[in-house]
This record gives C-alpha cells, sequence and structure tokens, in this order.
C-alpha cells in the first residue's frame, strides 16, 4: 500500500476523552483523530518540566527511536507534535490499561498467565535487540495490556543504542536496577542489553511472587542487588525458579539469551504455541 506520508498533526485534529493515567512527566487521555475516526492515547507533556528534569533529548531520543519500531508487543508510537507550552505523544491505544495495575489487584499470577506474558516481552525484547536497542526500564509500570490480552512495553523514555555508560541520573525505583548499572558511570564500565535480561528476571519473580526479588530500602536494595542476594519461596515452581536463577546473574554474559527462554521448558509448557 501508499507509503504514509508523515503526517503534520495538532491539537485540533483530536477529539480529546477521558485521562487514561497520569505519569510522572504529564497525563495521558483517550483521544479521536477526527478525520479518520482513528482512537489513540495523547500523553501530553509541559516543556517547562521536561527543562526542568533536564530529559529534553530523552524524549526526542525516544521518539527516534520508537517511531522504527513495530513489533505486536511494543506500543506504537505513530507521531508527535508540539505547540507553545506542550509536547504531544500520539501514541497506540491499549484497551486494558496498565499491566501493574492489574498485578496489584490479583496480587501475583498464575504461572501459565506469568508464564505467557515472559514469552511476549522475550520476544519484544529479541526484536529490540536485533535493532540493538535496550530499553532499561522494563518493570509492571511500563507494561501495558492491550484489548486481546496481549502486553505492549511502553515508555521508551530510556532506551537507548547499545553499548551505552549511562550519564543522566536514573530515577524511581532501584528493584529493576542490574548490578553493572549500580556502578557510577565511569569510562571502564559500558554495560549492553543485557540489562533487559536481568530486568526480565526480576519481572518474572515480581509476576510470580507479588514483589520484587531485591525488595527492601533503597540500601539494603543495591546491596542485596550487587550480591544477588534474593530467594525464591517454595510455592513457586521449580521450572520457574530454575528460569529466574538463569536471569538473575550478576555476570550480564552468563545471563540465559532471550532464544533460550523462549525455549525454556516452564515457559513452553505454558504456551500454545501456533502451529
Ligand atoms: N491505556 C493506555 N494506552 C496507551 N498509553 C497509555 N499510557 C501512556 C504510556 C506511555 C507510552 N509512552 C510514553 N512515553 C513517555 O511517557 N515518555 C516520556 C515522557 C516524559 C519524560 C520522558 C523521559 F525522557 F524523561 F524519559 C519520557 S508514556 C495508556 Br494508560
Amino acid at each position: 500500500d501508499q507509503p504514509q506520508a508523515p503526517k503534520q498533526f495538532h491539537l485540533g485534529m483530536f477529539e480529546i476523552g477521558k485521562p487514561l493515567g497520569k505519569g510522572k512527566f504529564g497525563r495521558v487521555y483517550l483521544a479521536r483523530e477526527r478525520s479518520s475516526g482513528f482512537v489513540c492515547a495523547l500523553k501530553v507533556l509541559h516543556k517547562s518540566e521536561l527543562q526542568q528534569g533536564k530529559v529534553e533529548k530523552q524524549v526526542r531520543r525516544e521518539i527516534e527511536i520508537q517511531s522504527n519500531l513495530r513489533h505486536p508487543n511494543i506500543l506504537r508510537l505513530f507521531g508527535h507534535f508540539h505547540d507553545s507550552k506542550r509536547v504531544f505523544l500520539i501514541l497506540e491505544f491499549a484497551g486494558k490499561g496498565e499491566l501493574y495495575k492489574h498485578l496489584r489487584k490479583e496480587h501475583r499470577f498464575p504461572e501459565w498467565k506469568a508464564a505467557q506474558y515472559i514469552a511476549q516481552m522475550a520476544a519484544a525484547l529479541k526484536y529490540l535487540h536485533t535493532k540493538h536497542v535496550m530499553h532499561r526500564d522494563i518493570k509492571p509500570e511500563n507494561i501495558l495490556v492491550g484489548i486481546h490480552g496481549e502486553i505492549k512495553i511502553s515508555d521508551f523514555g530510556w532506551s537507548v543504542h547499545a553499548p551505552n555508560n549511562r550519564r543522566q541520573t536514573m530515577c524511581g525505583t532501584l528493584d529493576y536496577l542490574p548490578p553493572e548499572m549500580l556502578k557510577p558511570g565511569s569510562s571502564d564500565n559500558f554495560y549492553n542489553e543485557k540489562v533487559d535480561l536481568w530486568s526480565l528476571g526480576v519481572l518474572t519473580y515480581e509476576f510470580l511472587v507479588g514483589e520484587a526479588p531485591f525488595e527492601d530500602t533503597p540500601v539494603m536494595t543495591q546491596r542485596r542487588i550487587a550480591r544477588g542476594d534474593m530467594t525464591v519461596p517454595s510455592f513457586v515452581s521449580s521450572e520457574a525458579k530454575d528460569l529466574i536463577h538463569r536471569l538473575l546473574v550478576l555476570d550480564p554474559e552468563k545471563r540465559i539469551p532471550l532464544e533460550d527462554v523462549l525455549r525454556h521448558p516452564w515457559v513452553v509448557k505454558h504456551c500454545v504455541t501456533k502451529g
């Protein structure tokens, strides 16, 4: 079909609906593009806040990285526009909202559901890593659920091209940080996309247990991560426990590759692989 001409968007083109959620920076609204009737999510960011947070560059990088991504388990960013005070991200609408709300409500997911989510995450991360993009902020708050129950990785505000040594200070929860990102961003320690494998391990644990493996006070969390000090409760099956231990490995190079996550007995057992 015809390659889509890059459209110039402006706010008047959209009917704004109910608020969908509010993030650290700005709010998200359900929106409908008037001429096509296309339903999407519109994230509104205030330029003043982005300048204060010194994150304008990150938002530009997010737009650049995400506009080239096409995968069923990655939330689409269709475009962006701005007015004098605000930047608007035109996002795919995820019909079943934020995954962390489902997790909090259900406390923890049954193994079959956790395995299907982890298989979809592994497929999305495999796609990202082939493009040498690492997300770097994999956690339940950055995962949405589509209308058919499929998950969608979202918010690429921290994504970069690998390898990279972080300069921008991280904020928010430490729970998902791999040991190699806890070290100060000095020249010698570069890290790569294997940081997402560690976070996938933390996510698997949190889906099955209902809390993160190293959850503690900030100082203790950092210490426990650096030592890989966590225990998997006995109600978790031995196959799931095996996968968690193969992902939460201190040495990034020794973490199980995504291909092997997709072939892991725990994942295969619960995933009806299409013929
Ligand atoms: N049901 C739903 N359906 C679709 N979307 C929903 N919510 C929006 C999810 C997002 C996707 N992408 C995002 N991107 C950013 O927020 N980027 C951003 C913003 C400020 C600063 C920064 C940074 F640069 F500081 F990192 C990065 S938020 C919901 Br609820």
